[in-house]
């Protein structure tokens, strides 16, 4: 293994409350999170919720109105952009178009002054690290997307970052593409040990790459967990319905038992949860429910509620049903399909039966009760 393999100086980063605003209203609130040494990391959200300016608070691009970013022992405050040791890389490539691709991923280590014989082999090291021998003498224009995309990794790594930021590196490939690159950054990560913060607004994307997942919404951090809890044990709504699919069925708290809850739901039908919920009689709440989590049987019962079919569709090895209840509102079940499963004629009457164990409550009005499962 080249020497690159120990190149890597580790370090944790370390963003406390960072807070900015480009003019009268904060872009970013009071962010903290930390990316241990060597781990990767993914800043994911709805566009507009700040990653960016996040990313760009930590390459130095923009001076934060107020809180710390330390990297290693570095309070980065005190170091220019070019001195952080960060390597970054973009949407959009951002190679020099007039450069060959030799050239490009050199530029870094010229601005290093790294001497020329070390800087040509660091540059044929690169190259086969990201599979583009032979490359070098190409310019940007004779490669693919997918091939420019390496060529900015590369020129990234070259010059031995103590941190790389990635942001929305794959957005502009395609799907499948995306998917092979994801798996080699992966490696490529595993193999060099670089702190790595990804961001992201893909949530598959995320959940792929990163250990830990930093959840922002509307400039704050919603919730810090690995991608398994992220999915299984959502702190706030909005985490629960932007992180995979959720229906949402609305209703008040009509019962509070030692052992359970009655909720009344506002198409007429209610809900046992077998648990005591932190709320009180009367407290209006949004229950989520994943479409696996819904059941379809042609019996009313408990938890049970009818819905019509309007089509069921086979995606893979699922089959989803998209209904509609009482109300008019949607529900949506998705079941594992098997040799004898039969597909309902759409109109057809069913009961949906929820999975009350593995449904969450959140307050109905998330923006002014603090949030979490109670
Ligand atoms: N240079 C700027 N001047 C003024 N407002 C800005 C500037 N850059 C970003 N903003 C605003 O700050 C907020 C956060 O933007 P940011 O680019 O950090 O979000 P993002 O999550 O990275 O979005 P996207 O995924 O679309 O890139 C948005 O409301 C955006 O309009």
């Amino acid at each position: 293994m080249p020497d690159i393999a120990t190149m890597a100086d580790r370090k944790r980063l370390s963003v406390r409350g960072v807070t900015h605003s480009y003019g009268g209203q904060n872009a970013v609130s009071d962010i903290s999170f930390d990316v241990e040494a060597g781990e990767i990391v993914a800043l994911l959200g709805p566009s507009g919720c700040g990653k960016s300016t996040v990313l760009r608070a930590i390459a130095g691009l923009i001076q934060p109105k107020a809180g710390k970013i330390i990297l290693g022992d570095d309070d980065l405050a005190h170091i220019s952009a070019r001195s952080r040791g960060i390597g970054m890389v973009f949407q959009n490539y951002a190679l020099f178009p007039h450069l060959t691709v030799s050239e490009n991923i050199a530029y870094p280590l010229a601005c290093q002054k790294v001497p020329r014989v070390e800087r040509k082999a660091r540059v044929e090291e690169m190259l086969a690290l990201v599979r583009l021998d032979g490359y070098g003498n190409r310019l940007p224009r004779e490669l693919s997307g997918g091939q420019q995309q390496r060529v900015a990794v590369a020129r990234a790594i070259a010059a031995r970052p103590s941190l790389l930021l990635l942001d929305e590196p794959f957005g502009a490939l395609d799907r499948a593409l995306r998917f092979d690159l994801q798996v080699e950054l992966l490696h490529l990560q595993k193999t060099l040990g670089i702190t790595t913060l990804i961001v992201t607004h893909d949530q598959e994307e995320a959940q792929s790459l990163a250990n830990r997942l930093v959840l922002m919404n509307k400039g704050n951090v919603e919730q810090i967990d690995t991608p398994m809890a992220v999915y299984d044990r959502p702190k706030t709504l909005f985490v629960n319905t932007f992180i995979g699919q959720a229906n949402m069925l609305h209703g008040t708290v009509a019962a509070l038992e030692a052992a359970s809850t009655g909720i009344v739901l506002e198409n007429g039908s209610s809900l046992r949860l077998p648990r005591r919920l932190n709320f009180t009689v009367g407290s209006r709440v949004t229950v989520t429910v994943r479409p696996e989590e819904v059941r379809l049987s042609s019996q009313p019962g408990e938890n049970t509620l009818p819905a019509t079919v309007t089509v069921s569709v086979p995606l893979g090895p699922s089959l989803v049903h998209d209904m509609v209840l009482t109300d008019g509102s949607g529900l949506r079940a998705a079941e594992v399909r098997g040799p004898a499963t039969v597909i309902p004629e759409p109109g057809m009457t069913l009961f949906a039966e929820i999975d009350t164990a593995r449904c969450h409550v959140f307050p109905a009005i998330p923006e002014t009760i603090p949030s979490s499962e109670h």
